[in-house]
């Protein structure tokens, strides 16, 4: 049995009156690509805050590698391996994609005033090891091109790799994705169903991704958990959760749904 990396138990938060999240435990075992589900206001980018230490947690805990993930600050995260993307892309506009993606390896500088302007031998060995890694995210995700190009003049399809490229940089052990299909067409959620599979297959990085086009879920998820109204519906392998009745009626809540459904998967 693999290895669990990520825990949540009981995890639970409450905004005023919204029990957004509610009682949710789960184990996202190293290696596989474990897929949220679950209709609008489910509370499945909360479980992203969460995990990323946005928001607190009312009741319950996280465990990342056995350790305590509750009680570490935001900035800490990524420092312990986990990189995430959003749902509205978050990059610096108006520099290049080089530049975008060098800020993302910044989470591995550990130099101080004195080093960085000597340029010491540690400070030179990190700036290579930062660009050998820059370059091997280019690679892998055919950003060649675009090395040079400014992040504002992209085509919205581009700027959603080049996002999950500077998540790379940082050499996460988990990436959380928030919707990577978002705003793509449908050529270009086929390509990101490929640098989603070419992650976890070449790079062995664990993927928590929250994610509404279930054509996607099923290509690349191995369980996926649903949930609804900040609960757990069901967890299984995408075949298992898309026949649940639970999941059925509240996600896609109507027969026409489940017809779109059919369509989508035949
Ligand atoms: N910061 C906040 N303050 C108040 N309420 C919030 C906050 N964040 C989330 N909520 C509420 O918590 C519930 C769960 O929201 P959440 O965004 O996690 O759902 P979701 O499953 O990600 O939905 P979607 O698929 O639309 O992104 C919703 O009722 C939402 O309005």
């Amino acid at each position: 049995m693999k290895e669990v990396l990520l825990s949540a138990r009981n995890l639970g938060v409450r905004f005023g009156g919204v029990l957004a999240v509610n009682g949710v435990s789960f184990d996202v075992k190293r290696g596989e690509v474990f897929t949220l589900i679950g209709p609008n206001g489910a509370g499945k980018t909360t479980v992203f805050n969460l995990i990323s230490r946005i928001y607190e947690p009312s009741t319950g805990s996280l465990e990342f590698e056995g350790r305590p993930l509750t009680g570490q600050p935001p900035h800490r995260v990524a420092k312990l391996g986990i990189a995430r993307t959003f749902q509205n892309i978050e990059l610096f506009e108006h520099a290049s994609v080089l530049h975008n993606l060098l800020v993302g390896r910044h989470v591995h500088r550990s130099s101080n005033v004195f080093s960085e302007l000597f340029f010491t031998r540690r400070v030179r060995a990190a700036e290579v090891a930062a660009r050998e890694q820059v370059e091997r995210v280019i690679d892998l995700l055919d950003l060649q091109h675009h090395r040079d190009a400014l992040v504002a003049g992209l085509p919205y399809g581009v700027r959603k790799v080049v996002e999950l490229a500077r998540a790379l940089c940082t050499e996460p052990k988990l990436l959380l994705l928030d919707e990577p299909s978002s705003g793509l067409n449908v050529e270009e959620t086929e390509d990101m169903a490929f640098w989603i599979q070419d992650i976890r297959h070449e790079l062995g990085i664990t993927v928590l991704m929250v994610e509404h086009d279930m054509a996607l879920v099923s290509k690349v998820s191995d369980r996926v958990l649903a949930m609804n109204q900040g609960e757990v519906l069901a967890l299984g392998t995408p075949a298992e959760v898309q026949s649940h009745p639970g999941v059925i009626e509240a996600y896609l809540g109507t027969a026409e749904g489940v017809a779109g459904l059919r369509r989508e998967l035949a």
